[in-house]
């Protein structure tokens, strides 16, 4: 058996996978911590949990990946990252609202990009005990279930225009990741977004998908690339395959 790839760090105890997964697991134990007993709420907890979670995945990369590139919602944007081939992409709690509102739909976004592309990645929904890695993740197979990963209050256009011609029903959950892992998951056969995301918001969850064989690709159709100087990906569609070239041909009149 050929040895897994591991970071350029000598010795590296984990490869990409396993520490993709590590982080995305024990900032959710951390997570929950935060939470417990409901000691503290509202914005304090966001604003808790996000800093928590972010310090400790900091330290780790530093210790396990010192040598790589990190992007975060929680951390200053270094330029360096623009010149790196190992691209760390972070999102420490997505769905921050639903996190401090003590609902279970907030998720750890991990992805490892190399040359802007997702490789190893993790996403956790600690609320829900569930782990989701590029290195374990299958393609869904029940039947398809004629629901649209949708957010919580809105839809966008290119949504609704799907939604009517396929006559998809919204699944309303908070969180990029807790959507794109509805899809993973099979509960839902696609997640559409527009109108802007920062790319920690969705390259996990992509990098994720694409491992399960799922399609994902910008609204056009176009492959989505990370790492980009101005880190805002305004568009994108996570979906079963049996059912993203319905959805394209259902968007394109309008996008
Ligand atoms: N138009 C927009 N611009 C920037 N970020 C957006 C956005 N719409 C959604 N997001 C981000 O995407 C995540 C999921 O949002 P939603 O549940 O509404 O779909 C949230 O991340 P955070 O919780 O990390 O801030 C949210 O801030
Ligand atoms: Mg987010």
């Amino acid at each position: 058996m050929s040895p897994r790839q591991t970071g350029p760090l000598d010795g590296a105890r984990f490869d990409d996978a396993q520490l993709s997964a590590h982080l995305a697991e024990g900032a959710g134990h951390i997570l929950t911590a935060i939470r417990h007993e409901g000691l503290v709420g509202g914005s304090l907890l966001g604003d808790l949990g996000d800093a928590m979670a972010q310090a400790w995945i900091s330290a780790v990369l530093s210790v396990h990946r010192p040598h790589d590139a990190v992007l975060s919602e929680e951390a200053a944007d270094d330029p360096a990252r623009l010149r790196a081939e190992r691209v760390w992409i972070i999102d420490p709690l997505d769905g921050t609202k639903e996190f401090s509102a003590g609902r279970d739909d907030w998720a750890v976004h991990i992805a490892l990009t190399i040359d802007g592309r997702p490789a190893d990645s993790a996403v956790c929904l600690p609320a829900t005990g569930e782990l989701f890695g590029t290195d374990t993740v299958t393609e869904p197979t029940t039947p398809l279930t004629g629901r649209l990963a949708s957010p919580r209050f809105w839809d966008s256009m290119p949504a609704e225009a799907a939604a009517m011609r396929l006559g998809l029903t919204p699944l309303r959950i908070g969180s990029a990741g807790a959507k794109a892992m509805a899809v993973v998951r099979g509960d839902a056969d696609a997640y559409i977004h527009a109108g802007g995301q920062h790319e920690w918001d969705n390259c996990a969850p992509v990098g994720v998908a694409l491992a399960a064989g799922l399609h994902c690709s910008r609204l056009d159709g176009t492959e989505l690339v990370y790492n980009q100087p101005v880190p805002y990906s305004t568009d994108f569609l996570i979906a079963r395959r049996e059912i993203a070239d319905d959805i394209l041909e259902a968007i394109a009149p309008i996008w």
